[in-house]
Parts: structure tokens; C-alpha cells; sequence
């Protein structure tokens, strides 16, 4: 039998709808299921969607229920509450742990060998929470961590240094959230290390310039979401780029949110470092040469992620 390319969305939100789209746009997927439990919102995306299928190639498309969840190849969580003005992500862990434990299992009962990929802020807490609920090996349960922020941060740093993004390479690492940090020791643009590149370009920038684009970068959906109430297009593309990885078995390393079992000195905490990415989906971790203040910092977030695992699951 032809190998089927199925993904169900569970969510028909703003990143729900928005990952939809850039699902369809690619063509990746031979089939599409949108679940919501707003089901109306979840036929009228799909509607909608349906529409535009004489522009991009074919994929089947259905708004769910739980029966249209059979032999997924890969859920994406993206259902729950989202961010208000002045919330953290943090600030959703109970609200959305609700959720997951509500709604992941019955679909994951209908698709036992999918790979699961949060979305769902707090994204490193519950992609912990769905590994442990679901009982699947580390290496399936995936969260969309920071790949989201590396890219906000290679765009950053691209307009900065006015220099094409592709060719800008850099990480966020840790929590996709307040405490994440940037591995400026690993940042390479055009195959130079950032501080050769620095010394050759001779504008100047200092430290203060750096801990600017950080800021610029770790804040980036506070000021969206001041702007115009969510953020939905970059992480629905963000999404798609793990999508294509795993399905395409790409082994594209990318700073998907995953457990750590061991690497970086970090133990039963979700969080992002750079992962080789395909089809069984996390095929190996990646240990970065970080600098000694690079370490603590990505120790500090792996603390502040474990605070809000629930107290049975804290070492
Ligand atoms: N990880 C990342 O990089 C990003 C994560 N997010 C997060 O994604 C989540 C969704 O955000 P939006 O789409 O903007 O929110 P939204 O409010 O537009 O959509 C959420 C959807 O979830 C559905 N839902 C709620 N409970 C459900 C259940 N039990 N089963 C099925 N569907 C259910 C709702 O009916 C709604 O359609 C939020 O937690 C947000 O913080 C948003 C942007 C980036
Ligand atoms: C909302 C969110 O997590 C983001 O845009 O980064």
C-alpha cells in the first residue's frame, strides 16, 4: 500500500488554521484533519481551505471527529488558551495541562504510532506532560520549542548584519519563553564565527548590541500579541519546517522542545536544544561546545521549565 502522509490538527485556532494553511501550501501532507471542540469553527477552516485546492497540490482535507484521527502519522496539539496581553506562557499551565490531559489520549488511542508535536503554550511543560501521559519513547513526543525563536533570531540578526536570514546560523536554546538564552558562542554567518565576522564587518557592536537583539527576540510575541492580539504565521511555518523534517526524514536539526535524558547535564525536563530530526522523529541530540555562562543559563531555564512540572514529576 502507498505510504500515506496524515496529520491531524487538534485545534482550529489562530495556529491551528494558520499551521493548516502552511501544511497545505507545502504539500506535504496527503491528508489534513482539523479537530476542534468547536466544530463549526473547525468545518468553516476546513471550508475554506477546501477552496483554495486548484492552487497548491492535493491533499485531502476533513474536519474530524475522533474516528478521522485513525493511523495519523502526526498529531499536532495546538488547542487550548492562548496568551492575553501581559500573560506568560507560563501563566497557561493550568488552564491548557487540562486540555491535554483531556483531549490528547482519545486521539492518540485512534493514531498509536503517531509522533505527537506540542504547540500549545507552556510548549517545554506540556510536551513533558504529553510524553508522560501518552507513554511513548522520549523520541516521539515533540515539542515546536524554539524553533520558532532561532528563527526570530536568525531574522534579527540578518536585518542587523544585512545578510540573506538562510545564511545566518544561531540557536535559542532552553525554554520557549522568559528564560531562554542565545547561544551567540555557536552563532556562524556565512561560515565565519560571529566574532570573526564582527572583527571583519568593523561596525562596532558591542555586548549591549547583543543583549539587544536578544531582548528583541525572547520579547517578540509580547509585542504581537500588544500589536494584534496573537501570533499565528511564523510558528504555523515553523511547524511545517518539523512536518517536512519528519515526514521527509530529512535528519534537519532543528530546536525542537524534547526530553533530556542526560544531555547538557539535565535530566526530566523538556526543553529545546539542537535535534536531528526524521521520520521516527528525534534521532539523536546535539551537544553544543556552549561557554561556561551559556550552561548556567540553560541549567537556569531547565529549573524554572521543572518548577512547573507537577511535584511527583520534580527531582
Ligand atoms: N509554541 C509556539 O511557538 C506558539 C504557541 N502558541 C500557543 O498555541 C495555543 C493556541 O493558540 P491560538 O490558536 O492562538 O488560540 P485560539 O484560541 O485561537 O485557538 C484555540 C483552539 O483550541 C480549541 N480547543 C480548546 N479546547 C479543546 C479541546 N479540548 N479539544 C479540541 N480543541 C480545543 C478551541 O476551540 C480553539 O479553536 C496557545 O496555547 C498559544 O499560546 C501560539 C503561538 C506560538
Ligand atoms: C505565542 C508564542 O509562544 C510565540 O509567538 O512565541
Amino acid at each position: 500500500m502507498e505510504k500515506t502522509n496524515k496529520i491531524v490538527i487538534v485545534g482550529a485556532g489562530n495556529v491551528g488554521a494558520t499551521t493548516a494553511y502552511a501544511l497545505l501550501i507545502s504539500g506535504i501532507a496527503s491528508e489534513l484533519v482539523l479537530y476542534d471542540i468547536n466544530r463549526q469553527k473547525a468545518e468553516g477552516e476546513i471550508m475554506d481551505l477546501a477552496h483554495g485546492a486548484s492552487f497548491v497540490p492535493p491533499t485531502r482535507l476533513r474536519a474530524g471527529y475522533l474516528a478521522d484521527c485513525r493511523e495519523a502519522d502526526i498529531i499536532i496539539f495546538t488547542a487550548g488558551a492562548a496568551q492575553q496581553p501581559g500573560e506568560t506562557r507560563l501563566d497557561l499551565v493550568d488552564k491548557n495541562t487540562r486540555i491535554v490531559e483531556k483531549a490528547l489520549l482519545p486521539i492518540l488511542e485512534q493514531a498509536p504510532e503517531a509522533l505527537v508535536l506540542m504547540v500549545t503554550n507552556p510548549v517545554d511543560v506540556l510536551t513533558y506532560q504529553a510524553w508522560k501521559l501518552s507513554g511513548l519513547s522520549p523520541e516521539r513526543v515533540l515539542g515546536s520549542g524554539t524553533v520558532l525563536d532561532s528563527a526570530r533570531f536568525r531574522h534579527v540578526l540578518g536585518q542587523h548584519c544585512g545578510v540573506d536570514v538562510r545564511n545566518v546560523h544561531g540557536y535559542i536554546l532552553g525554554e520557549h519563553g522568559d528564560s531562554e538564552l542565545a547561544a551567540w558562542s555557536s552563532v556562524h554567518i556565512g561560515g565565519i564565527r560571529l566574532d570573526d565576522y564582527c572583527l571583519a564587518c568593523g561596525q562596532g557592536c558591542g555586548q549591549e548590541k547583543r543583549e539587544e537583539m536578544f531582548r528583541q527576540v525572547r520579547d517578540a510575541a509580547y509585542q504581537i500579541i500588544q500589536a494584534k492580539g496573537a501570533t499565528y504565521y511564523a510558528v504555523g511555518l515553523a511547524v511545517r519546517r518539523i512536518c517536512e523534517a519528519i515526514l521527509r526524514d530529512e535528519h534537519s536539526i532543528l530546536t525542537v522542545s524534547s526530553l533530556m535524558q542526560g544531555e547538557y547535564g539535565l535530566r526530566d525536563v523538556c526543553l529545546s536544544v539542537p535535534c536531528v530530526i526524521g521520520r521516527q522523529g528525534r534521532i539523536k541530540v546535539l551537544e553544543l561546545n556552549l561557554t561556561a555562562e551559556e550552561k548556567e543559563k540553560l541549567q537556569h531555564s531547565a529549573a524554572v521549565i521543572a518548577s512547573y512540572l507537577p511535584a511527583t514529576d520534580r527531582k
